[in-house]
């Protein structure tokens, strides 16, 4: 064992779409946080797990915040908070293509009251700009650090996408952990249960092409998940059940689409991912269920894991 092994936690911070997912997804070096083009679409706390010979970090992603409307926003908060006293670096992400703005000031602004950990900026998505905006924008965040009273400890440009400063990034947050020892074995990437995984994955593909509030509407819980019984050795197969909940009989209807058509291709484009994420042949048994307005309801937020 390497006496000066280090090991610790960070977490991606930032507005909806700031590059969070992507960004702890090159990190590992392997797709384990969904990602998305539309905004908050990351709910659940899922780590993504670098291991080097040197270090162990392991990363958080978590929800956005924004101010509260439902029961939903708030635990979300919630859990923000409690994660940010909880790591030992906060990387705030802010992308390049978009200017600072008052999203930023406010969760900057709460970052300054609600933590002692080790602040970053990080300015993601720099391969969509020239070189210029992204000078401006460095000085911008150092600027809305100077206001807010949070002393950045690094101001980093990268690009998940293009690969840039991935690596000096995770240099630099490595040297932010203690010294401490391995936290999980080597091979592993992720120690959300694989059931979480692949509701994500599922989601995922269910909210590619869907628009306006149904999004925030969808969730989806795996009932059940195990190997087949009596498969030969060499053809194993994993069955999923799993039930993707809306909140009205119309979102039912989008989400199933002309002749059950949208659903079986989320259902195929899903069990590819969850096949080559956990490396085994999937059969996906997926059902849409109405959950009356879920977002408002303790009882339903409970059973559908927030
Ligand atoms: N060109 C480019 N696009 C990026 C980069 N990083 C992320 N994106 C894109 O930006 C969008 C949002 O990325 P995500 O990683 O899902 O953002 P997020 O911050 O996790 O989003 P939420 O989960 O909604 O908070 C996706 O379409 C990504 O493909 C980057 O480095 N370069």
């Amino acid at each position: 064992m390497n006496d000066d092994f280090r090991s610790g936690f960070a977490c991606f911070v930032g507005r909806p779409n700031a590059g969070k997912s992507t960004l702890t997804n090159a990190l590992v070096g392997q797709k384990v946080v969904i990602t998305s083009d539309k905004p908050q679409t990351t709910r659940t706390v899922v780590r993504g797990i670098v291991t080097r010979p040197d270090a162990q970090l392991i990363l958080v992603d978590t929800p956005g915040l924004h101010r509260p409307r439902t029961l939903l926003g708030e635990r979300l908060n919630d859990l923000v908070r409690t994660t940010w006293s909880e790591v030992d670096v906060v990387g705030v992400c802010f992308p390049a293509d978009e200017k600072v703005g008052p999203g930023d000031r406010f969760l900057v602004s709460e970052l300054a009251k609600a933590t002692r950990s080790t602040r970053f900026a990080i300015v993601t998505k720099t391969d969509l700009v020239a070189p210029e905006r992204i000078a401006e924008h460095l000085l911008d965040v150092a600027e809305l650090g100077r206001q807010t009273g949070v002393e950045w400890a690094e101001i980093v440009p990268v690009s998940a996408v293009a690969g840039d400063q991935v690596a000096l990034l995770a240099d630099l947050l490595v040297a932010q952990l203690p010294v401490g020892p391995q936290l999980y074995p080597d091979d592993e990437l992720s120690d959300e249960p694989e059931e979480h995984l692949a509701a994500e994955l599922i989601r995922e593909a269910a909210l590619d092409g869907v628009r306006d509030e149904l999004p925030h509407s969808i969730a989806v819980v795996v009932e059940e998940m195990r190997m087949r019984e009596g498969r030969p050795e060499d053809k194993p197969l994993l069955d999923i059940h799993a039930n993707l909940y809306v909140e009205r009989s119309s979102q039912k209807g989008i989400v199933i689409g002309h002749r059950g058509q949208r659903l079986k291709d989320v259902g195929r484009r899903a069990r590819t991912q969850i096949e080559a994420l956990l490396g085994v042949p999937v059969y996906l048994d997926l059902h849409v269920k109405i959950a009356k307005d879920w977002q408002r309801d303790p009882r339903q937020l409970r059973k559908l894991g927030f």
